[in-house]
């Protein structure tokens, strides 16, 4: 019996990542130092709800939406198709996408960028258009997942996309690292930490190939 493979599609995190504009750098700070007096190394960690690869529970886009601890996990576990729109510009719109390649999915996963910008943050990321959000729901999608830190524009005051997911009950995450992954139908595994009162959370986010 072989193991499937697992592809790790989350972004390291580390002290001067790429960040959203104003939010709180990324900091993993030594507390506790293993030395004749003390057995152990601790540490403290540091950071945006939305750095690095994440999921973003309800609350971050509804005053009454669910916190991350409060988060159903079935969405973020299962079947998913992880789906090339790097021919987009500015958005994936509808007329960007073979809607055949998606038939049936339940968790879509877009690459939009050819290499992962890990130096430097990129303000003109694609998004996601919001006709696009509500076409997946309509066809039963649970999760929408994108390789930039937002589903909306960076500059977007309304997030008629994050509006559209909320609409239809579906769960998203941002930031996966898709640069190495082959288009196709996968398994994924990416689940928020159950933190209390929080609009977002870090995810370990991997595929592993179908059997
Ligand atoms: N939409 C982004 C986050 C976002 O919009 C944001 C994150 C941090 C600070 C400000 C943000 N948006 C401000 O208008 C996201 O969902 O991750
Ligand atoms: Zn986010
Ligand atoms: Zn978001």
């Amino acid at each position: 019996m072989s193991e499937r493979r697992i592809i790790d599609i989350s972004q390291v995190l580390r002290p001067g990542m790429p960040n959203w504009p104003g939010e709180p750098e990324f900091g993993y700070t030594r507390k506790a130092e293993i030395s004749d007096e003390c057995p152990v190394n601790t540490g403290e960690v540091v950071m945006s709800t939305h750095a690095g690869t994440h999921a973003d529970a309800p609350l971050h886009y509804h005053a009454e939406g669910v916190d991350s601890a409060a988060s159903e996990l079935s969405a973020y576990v299962g079947e998913c198709v992880v789906y090339d729109a790097r021919n987009a510009i500015d958005a994936v719109t509808a007329e960007d996408i073979e809607w055949d390649e998606l038939e049936g999915a339940k968790r879509v996963l877009f690459r939009t960028y050819d290499r992962f910008p890990r130096a430097e943050w990129n303000s003109r990321f694609s998004a996601i258009d919001h006709e696009v959000v509500e076409r997946l729901g309509n066809q039963g999608v649970v999760l929408i997942g994108t390789d930039t830190p937002s589903l909306d524009p960076m500059t977007s005051k309304t997030m008629d996309a994050h509006h559209a997911v909320r609409r239809h009950d579906m769960r998203i995450l941002e930031g996966l690292v898709l640069q190495d992954v082959a288009e196709g139908r996968y398994e994924l595994v990416a689940l928020p930490l159950p933190i209390e009162g929080a609009d977002a959370s870090p995810v370990r986010a991997i595929l592993r190939e179908l059997p």
